[in-house]
């Protein structure tokens, strides 16, 4: 028997009972066994102690409920108490700056949660809550845990109730460092972030042998939900990394752009990159044929501080980049189209990633700059049938509602329904800039052309001719670059190696913004 699993002793004095004390932290630090420990390890995995270990400033870690205990009873669970329940909770420090955090202990019943685990994980999402502090869940279990029945399951309903009060409040985190089903998967789709680890982390409802059983599907867990599938195709995370280490590191650097709450700016740094740097680069960088494509990463990297940013969604819907940078120290959030991937166009996935970057920005306190390059909403029966009108009033009403400064920039091509959404200035913008290079337009001059001069070039001898004719008068007549300009719909065209100083001025002007929404419980959001 060891202490774990007996009552304390009697007492002696007060130096053998902080004695005793430190036997019993002691065996709670330790966990279950070294063979479990080395199972962990073996399977590519930290144990979740090394995990927090490595979130957390050196030394700040305070650890909550170290000694709880579940109190459930029946398959052999009366002779299996161990300390901590399989969750470990606290808080510590990033940078300084307090983060809470739980982290599930795979050793113990497979990080699965039980009652006394689920309650332990509701009392630092409540502390996290009331301290106004970012929450990190470090995520390693096998969901419900099966012998204690639905007082389990009443537990995840506890932690999702609390994820949605916290929603927009604080920052909330989930890293996914092991195979998550069920419940485990529920709660992380409600937080801001989702990272992933490849090969050891997964993600999915309901695993292979259930789906095989269901719909004959044969295929594995990684197949299913592994970090690619849900960077690539579904969209479920956020972010994706080959290890344990980086993914952690990587964390930290998100939370260093964050504010602890929704009561605070983000975080200034002082920065060492010149506000008025001039980019003639970006002459070179964009082509002035708007047919051309080229990486509007490279443009982001330019303007930004030191070339640094955080690309959050990277693989997902790459035809729109949602990133993370500072500009003269403020952080900003960045949306811009990728001319390079499906030629910019918005399209169902990249109006939904791009919606909740926008409103992660806007609860977060974090102003907002879109780069637009876009010809326009992509067509088709698959996007039609699929809902783009519902996915992309999503994008709409995100930036409609958002209160934080808002700057756009017109690089080249702003067509359509797809130019009004990208944060025009009819939308609220409080700044719209384009460069000499745009093309602010209803639609191409060709497709408006066939439209509007359909009958004359039918009725030509020579319709190409004609067709030729008829686009390039609309070209002088309506999508000449001073044409939005001279209507007071950008308030300014700007030489593009200006754009970062340009950028940085409006920011500190909007510094002070202060804007309110009318008063309502909530709105009705496109879904
Ligand atoms: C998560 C796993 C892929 C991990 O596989 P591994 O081979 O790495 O590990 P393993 O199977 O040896 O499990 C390690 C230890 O955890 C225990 N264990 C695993 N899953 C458990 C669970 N849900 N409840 C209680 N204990 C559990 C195992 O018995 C074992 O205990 P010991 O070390 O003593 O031998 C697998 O364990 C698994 O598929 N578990 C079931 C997952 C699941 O169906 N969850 C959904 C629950 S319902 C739910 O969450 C609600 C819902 O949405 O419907």
């Amino acid at each position: 028997m060891t202490v774990l699993d007996e009552a304390p002793g009697e007492p002696t004095d007060a130096r053998g009972r902080v004695a005793e004390l430190h036997e019993i932290r002691a065996q709670a630090v330790a966990g279950p066994s070294e063979k479990a420990t080395n199972a962990q390890h073996a399977k590519g995995k930290l144990t979740a102690r090394e995990r927090i270990e490595l979130l957390l400033d050196p030394e700040s870690f305070r650890e909550v409920e170290q000694l709880r205990r579940h109190r459930a009873t029946g398959f052999g669970l009366e002779a299996k108490k161990p300390y901590t329940d399989g969750v470990i909770t606290g808080w510590g420090t990033v940078e300084g700056r307090t983060v809470f955090v739980y982290a599930h202990d795979f050793r113990i019943f497979g990080g699965a949660l039980g009652e006394a685990h689920a309650t332990k994980i509701h009392k630092i999402m409540d502390m996290a809550i009331a301290a106004g502090a970012p929450l990190v869940s470090l995520n390693d279990g096998a969901g419900a845990r099966i012998q204690e029945g639905v007082s389990a399951l009443a537990g995840y309903g506890g932690i999702f109730q609390r994820n949605t009060r916290a929603s927009g409040v604080i920052p909330q985190i989930s890293v996914m460092l092991g195979p998550c089903a069920g419940g485990a998967a529920y709660s992380p789709a409600l937080t801001d972030f989702v990272f992933m680890v490849r090969e050891t982390s997964q993600m999915f409802i309901t695993g292979p042998d259930v789906v095989k059983a269901v719909t004959g599907e044969e295929i594995t867990q990684n197949g299913l939900g592994g970090a690619d599938v849900h960077a690539e195709t579904s969209g479920v995370c956020h972010f994706a990394y080959d290890d344990e280490e980086t993914c952690i590191a990587e964390v930290r650097y998100l939370l260093s752009l964050l504010p602890q709450n929704n009561r605070e700016n983000p975080p200034r740094t002082e920065a060492s990159d010149a506000a008025d740097r001039r980019s003639d680069v970006l002459l070179d960088l964009v082509p002035a044929d708007g047919n051309r494509p080229y990486d509007m990463a490279k443009v982001i990297e330019e303007i930004v501080d030191d070339g640094e940013y955080l690309e959050v969604h990277e693989r997902w819907a790459r035809n729109i980049i949602c990133a993370l940078g500072r500009m003269d120290g403020q952080v900003v959030g960045i949306v811009a189209n990728q001319p390079q991937a499906l030629a910019g166009v918005l399209d169902i996935e990249a109006s939904e990633k791009a919606a909740r970057f926008v409103q992660m920005c806007d609860a977060f306190n974090i102003p907002i700059i879109t780069l637009l390059d876009v010809p326009g909403f992509l067509p088709g029966v698959d996007q039609e049938h699929g809902g783009i009108i519902r996915h992309g009033a999503k994008l709409l009403y995100a930036y409609c509602n958002a209160t934080v400064p808002r700057i756009s920039l017109i690089l080249r091509k702003a067509y359509g329904g797809a130019y009004i959404v990208m944060d025009s200035q009819s939308i609220g913008a409080d700044l719209t800039y384009a460069w000499p290079t745009n093309e602010i337009a209803v639609m191409g001059a060709e497709g408006a052309a066939n439209v509007i001069f359909r009958r004359q070039i039918a009725e030509a001898e020579d319709p190409e001719a004609m067709r030729a004719r008829m686009v390039k008068e609309y070209k002088s007549e309506l999508m000449h670059p001073y044409y939005a300009a001279e209507r007071g719909l950008v308030d300014d065209v700007i030489d593009p190696a200006e754009t970062r100083e340009v950028l940085i001025k409006s920011l500190a002007m909007l510094q002070t913004k202060h804007a309110d929404l009318p008063s309502r419980k909530h709105g009705n959001p496109p879904q």
